[in-house]
């Protein structure tokens, strides 16, 4: 894909809102590091090494070793759904429980709120009605995202969000979260294995390797989102 504008989020120094420390799992680990409100940290690393797992530990989805800590609550010391309604996470492959999409939506979900984020993303009300066995991957992948934004988390850790999407939908992808990070002071983990993704989107990016995270992209920030500075 044709390197695109940076999408970083014009920053001051912000609170730290996720603190993970010194977490192992598997073999893997152990790994510290931070989010800030409104920041988005990459996470890339070689195939197996181990970053959807560091995803699902953060995320309370597998057993680990060290904290994970979220405003000062540790994930250990509250309910797991509770946890993943604060810190949401989007698999690479989402997986599906109902027939029709709309079942995996709150029924009361306010749609003045869902519906502009669906149109976002491509789609119109009527996708609630569709059978999910229709859905081609990148819809799936677009779906799972407006899902785990329901909740409102206040971290979303992401596993290689657009790896089924065009430029355009990749595009309107990166910019919803922007956007969020903006305005919800939304904190993100992105997995990816496009460098130039990462280079768009985090102020910091780091490398998963089996015992340490090397922080490779340090601090960027001040810098505004072109394509919604034009806006
Ligand atoms: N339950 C398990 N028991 C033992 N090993 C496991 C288990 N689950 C995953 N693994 C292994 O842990 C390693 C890390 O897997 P993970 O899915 O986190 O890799 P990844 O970095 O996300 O890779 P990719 O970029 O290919 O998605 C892999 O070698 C995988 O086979």
């Amino acid at each position: 894909m044709q390197e695109q504008p940076s999408l970083l989020v014009s920053q001051q120094p912000k609170p730290v809102l996720l603190d993970v420390t010194n977490v192992a799992f598997l073999t893997k680990g152990p790994y510290s590091f931070s989010v800030a409100a409104g920041e988005c940290v990459g996470l890339s690393g070689r195939s197996g090494i181990g970053k959807t797992q560091l995803l699902r530990a953060m995320a309370d989805l597998i057993p680990c070793t060290g904290n994970v800590v979220l405003n000062g609550i540790d994930a250990q010391k509250i309910p797991a759904p509770r946890w993943r309604q604060m810190v949401g996470m989007v698999p690479a492959d989402p997986q599906w429980w109902f027939d029709l999409v709309g079942d995996h939506f709150p029924k009361n979900e306010q749609m003045d709120t869902l519906l502009p984020t669906l149109e976002r993303l491509g789609f119109a009300m009527d996708v609630l009605n569709w059978e999910v066995s229709r859905l081609s991957t990148g819809e799936r992948q677009r779906l799972a995202l407006i899902r785990a934004l329901v909740p409102e988390p206040i971290v979303l850790l992401l596993d290689e969000p657009s790896s089924a999407l065009d430029a355009t939908h990749t595009n309107s992808l990166e910019e919803l979260l922007a956007e969020l990070r903006q305005s919800k002071e939304l904190g993100i983990v992105w997995v990816s294995h496009d460098p130039a993704q990462l280079r768009r989107v985090a102020n910091r990016i780091f490398t998963l390797e089996e015992h340490t995270l090397l922080e490779i992209v340090t601090n960027r920030t001040n810098m505004l989102p072109e394509r919604l500075s034009q806006a």
